[in-house]
């Protein structure tokens, strides 16, 4: 394992922020980290990096402990955006990439690769308070690349993008993974973690209360969903025996059901009735599984 967390705990005061989380993360992995706010994710991330101590427990990666001299190793995209209102843009990526212990000869071919990849080569001479928020994010994720590191840590790293620009950002991020990176990604947006993470533990008041491998988390979660469309009033489904709860949705109907033979009853029950758009199976999203291990004040 690249990056272990053994028992981890951490304390403000009398608010204890992390409790007990142990996690294990290959080499070259995306893991999904999720949690409401104040679950302590960023706690989690500051520890890891070595800006926090934890009041017990340990942190390892590649079986050494991690301080913050080490940072040439470690990438960080902080939810809270850290870069320097009045500095030019090449002058801050190139002041951040020695911090990292770059030479500027290297710097500078990196920097305007990665602002010609984010379509930002425009951007280089200007102040970064003159850029939008998700030209400023751009510029943020590449500061926390441009060094290489071994492992990388983004807090919500397509926050305030366009869809665009989400996905240029998305393919770089997996680029950086099947090129060997291990990355914590931790996002809000259930489908990006669904869609680029194969592992994932949720935090819920700084304890893991779920954790493990997405595809078999949605297995043992033991939940049916159906999903209807029809060109006919099928309300009339919402009351039929094994349906659980019911989602009403702009084109039809998402139903959580007992089992596999409420879905044959229903399917019997919509014959002969007009046309069905979509009659699907589905198994739940992540977002079902967050709202019901962190409940539902929270979607
Ligand atoms: N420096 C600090 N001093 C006191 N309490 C803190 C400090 N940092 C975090 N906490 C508390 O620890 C808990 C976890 O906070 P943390 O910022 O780690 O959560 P989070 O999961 O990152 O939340 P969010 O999604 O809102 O960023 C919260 O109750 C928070 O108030």
């Amino acid at each position: 394992m690249a990056l272990t967390l053994n028992e981890v705990t951490k304390s403000f005061g009398g608010t204890e922020a992390v409790r007990g989380l142990s996690l294990s993360i290959p080499e070259g992995e995306m893991f999904g980290m999720l949690g409401a706010n104040g679950a302590g994710k960023t706690t989690t991330f500051r520890m890891i990096i070595g800006l926090l101590d934890p009041n017990s427990g340990s942190i390892e990666w590649n079986n050494q402990p991690l301080t913050y001299k080490e940072s040439g190793k470690v990438g960080y995209l902080p939810e809270e955006r850290g870069l320097y209102p009045k500095l030019k843009v090449a002058d801050q990526l190139i002041y951040l990439g020695k911090l990292r212990g770059m030479k500027k000869k290297d710097i500078v071919p990196k920097m305007r690769y990665w602002l010609e990849r984010f379509q930002a080569e425009a951007y280089e001479q200007q102040k970064v308070e003159e850029l939008s928020k998700g030209n400023q994010q751009k510029i943020q994720l590449i500061a926390a690349i441009l060094h290489e590191p071994e492992l990388l840590i983004l807090d919500e790293p397509f926050s305030g993008l366009d869809p665009l620009n989400v996905e240029i950002l998305k393919k770089a991020v997996v680029e950086l993974k099947e090129n060997g990176t291990t990355i914590i990604f931790s996002s809000h947006r259930m489908e990006h973690v669904e869609e680029m993470c194969e592992h994932l533990c949720i935090l819920h008041k700084g304890e893991p209360v779920v954790g493990g491998h997405i595809r078999e988390i949605k297995q043992n979660f033991g939940r049916k969903y159906l999903v209807i469309e029809a060109e006919f009033d099928c309300s009339f489904i919402k009351t039929m025996d094994g349906v659980l709860a019911v989602e009403e949705r702009a084109n039809g109907l998402r139903l959580e059901i007992r089992d596999e033979e409420t879905a044959e009853h229903i399917f019997e029950a919509l014959q002969g009735c007009g046309r069905v758009r979509r009659f699907s199976l589905e198994d739940p999203s992540l977002n079902d599984i967050f709202i019901a291990k962190v409940g539902a004040s929270y979607a």
